[in-house]
């Protein structure tokens, strides 16, 4: 029975309480004295990256962002409250917290910075230990939000994207997609006879097919941009961006090959000896304004279809008008 059994994943909590890498800090200034004197506070334990204006703090912070920026409020160019501004808009740096650094400090600016969603305000000339303690309080509190984060959108069980997480990427990815004029897939999964599973081996047994089935699905995925995630119960959905029908064909039938390869025994299933799948695949070349829920509903059929057609099976569909 637990021959084909695979290791669990590691607990979600463990997991993200482990140092993946050291904080990156950015420092925005157009003195070279004073990103000098920042640089040489931070550079042993943190990474420190600086920019010396707006515009090449904003480009760095989108490429690479960094856990905490400390920001100049006066600069030639854009401003301190203009970078700030740009930072808090963009939803992929809105998280960041900023701390300003400036020699203007009456209380109107203090209050404008943190208007604008600067976490904190520090005046020039500034002590070296304030400041350091200063960014390690922020720093410490961006990891804990961090972590609320990532817990928000993992499915405990399996330490997959949860049904959340697939909504908000699909949108996402949907629409990105649409832009570029590139197409888009979508494999719904379902394990077979699993009420069956729970009834023979127990729940415990079950929730440790479940996160086996997942792992073994996981290790199968590599580009950046697909997702795997638990849909609920023992259903799963695999989106994958810039990808034909041809493509997530492929992509379906390794999933369902790795799963069956796990061997988990079944005695209660009438497809297999073994747990197996079935799968639903989707794919569409979608349009702005088109809806993503087209691909859901289509993949979600064709899930159906594989079902009454056997069980163990990949049933799939290109949709031309989303
Ligand atoms: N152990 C465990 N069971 C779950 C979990 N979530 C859902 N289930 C069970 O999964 C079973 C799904 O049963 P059904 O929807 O009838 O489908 P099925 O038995 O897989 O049959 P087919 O889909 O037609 O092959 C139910 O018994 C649920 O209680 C979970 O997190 N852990």
């Amino acid at each position: 029975m637990k021959s084909g059994f695979i290791d669990l994943p590691d607990d979600i909590e463990e997991d993200a309480l482990a140092p993946v890498r050291r904080s990156s800090v950015l420092i925005v200034d157009d003195q070279a004295a004073v990103l000098q004197t920042l640089y040489q506070l931070f550079k042993d334990t943190y990474e420190v990256f600086v920019a010396t204006s707006g515009a090449q703090a904003l480009s760095r912070a989108k490429v690479n962002p960094p856990d905490l920026v400390l920001l100049d409020m006066v600069m030639p160019g854009m401003t301190g409250m203009e970078v700030c501004r740009q930072l808090k808009e963009d939803p992929e740096t809105q998280n960041i917290p900023v701390i300003f650094l400036t020699g203007n400090c009456s209380v109107d600016d203090e209050a404008r910075a943190l208007d604008a969603g600067a976490a904190d305000f520090i005046s020039k000339p500034f002590n070296p230990r304030i400041v350091s303690v200063r960014v390690n309080t922020q720093l410490r509190l961006k990891a804990k939000s961090d972590l609320l984060r990532r817990i928000a959108r993992t499915d405990a069980l399996t330490g997959l994207g949860n049904r959340r997480h697939f909504n908000s990427t699909l949108f996402k990815e949907w629409r990105r997609c649409a832009r570029n004029s590139l197409p888009i897939s979508l494999v719904f999964i379902d394990v077979d006879f699993f009420k069956r599973f729970n009834d023979i081996y127990g729940h415990p047994m079950g929730d440790y097919c479940l996160s086996s089935v997942a792992s073994a699905m996981k290790s199968r995925m590599w580009r950046p941009a697909d997702l795997l995630a638990r849909f609920g119960g023992e259903e799963f959905v695999c989106l994958l961006p810039e990808t034909p029908l041809k493509g997530a064909i492929h992509k379906a039938q390794e999933l369902e090959a790795a799963v069956r390869d796990l061997a988990i025994s079944h005695e209660g299933s009438s497809v297999a000896p073994v747990v197996t799948i079935s799968l639903g695949v989707a794919a569409a070349l979608p349009a702005q304004g088109d809806d993503p829920e087209t691909l859901i509903d289509a993949a979600d059929r064709m899930l159906y279809e594989s079902k009454a057609g056997g069980r163990g099976q990949v049933r799939s569909v290109e949709i031309t008008s989303a």
